[in-house]
């Protein structure tokens, strides 16, 4: 079963919307100059509105080891979401949220050695790889090219634990998860009609995507 994220929710009924179509985990992204910031205080309201079995993802661009801690405590956050380069494997030992997932972007001098080095000095076993675009830290609406796509998933000791994100949509998902089989997918502004504001519709048919996406690998996998 494909893990399914959605990024950048601000608003209860975004959020609610997501949960009865099947989501697995929300997120909720802190940095102040994205279309989708929340401050703690609407994003704990909001979370205190979630039924159970929701995961909640805290988005930190900027902030230190000590404000991501001080977020995740007070809006009970079950994941710290890193999207920069800035946490190293060894400042990323300073965050005590209950789960991190470690972003990267292949732009150029990506390796996968690089990730590789990573998790073995971070003990970070959850990674989430979104498009490279300079300038901007995520939620761009692009894409992962085919060759750094291929050479990222084809790693399965990788891309079993890796959530794919950049550019996804309900149309383009069933295809992704067909060719780079990750544990789980995320998207933000493929599920907006316009930046920061959430479709529902469109979550219902993102998620009805990856469920056909499952049914057609699981399918290949009986033959
Ligand atoms: O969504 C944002 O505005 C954002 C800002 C800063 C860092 C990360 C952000 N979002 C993350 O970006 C990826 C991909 O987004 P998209 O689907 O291409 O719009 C996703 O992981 C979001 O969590």
């Amino acid at each position: 079963m494909t893990r399914i994220k959605i990024c950048g929710i601000t608003k209860v009924d975004d959020a609610l919307a997501a949960a009865e179509a099947g989501v697995h985990a929300l997120g909720f992204n802190f940095s102040p100059s994205s279309p989708r910031a929340v401050t703690p205080e609407k994003a704990g309201r909001i979370i205190a509105e979630l039924p159970p079995f929701i995961s909640t993802v805290g988005i930190f661009v900027e902030h230190s080891p000590e404000e991501i801690n001080r977020i995740c405590s007070l809006c009970r956050l079950h994941y710290a979401q890193l999207h920069s380069d800035a946490y190293t494997a060894e400042r990323s030992r300073n965050v005590r949220a209950p789960g991190i997932i470690r972003v990267f972007r292949p732009g150029p001098g990506f390796s996968i050695e690089e990730v590789e080095e990573y998790r073995s000095k971070s003990g970070i076993s959850s990674m989430l790889f979104d498009a490279y675009k300079q300038g901007q830290a995520g939620g761009t609406g692009e894409r992962i090219g085919k060759r750094k796509l291929e050479m990222i998933f084809s790693n399965r000791s990788i891309a079993q634990r890796a959530l794919l994100a950049g550019g996804l949509t309900p149309d383009n998902v069933v295809d992704a998860i067909l060719s780079a089989r990750p544990y789980g997918v995320d998207t933000a502004s493929g599920v907006e009609s316009s930046p920061g504001r959430k479709d529902h519709e469109k979550i219902r048919a993102f998620i009805t995507a990856v469920h056909e996406a499952d049914r057609l690998q699981d399918a290949t996998r009986d033959t």
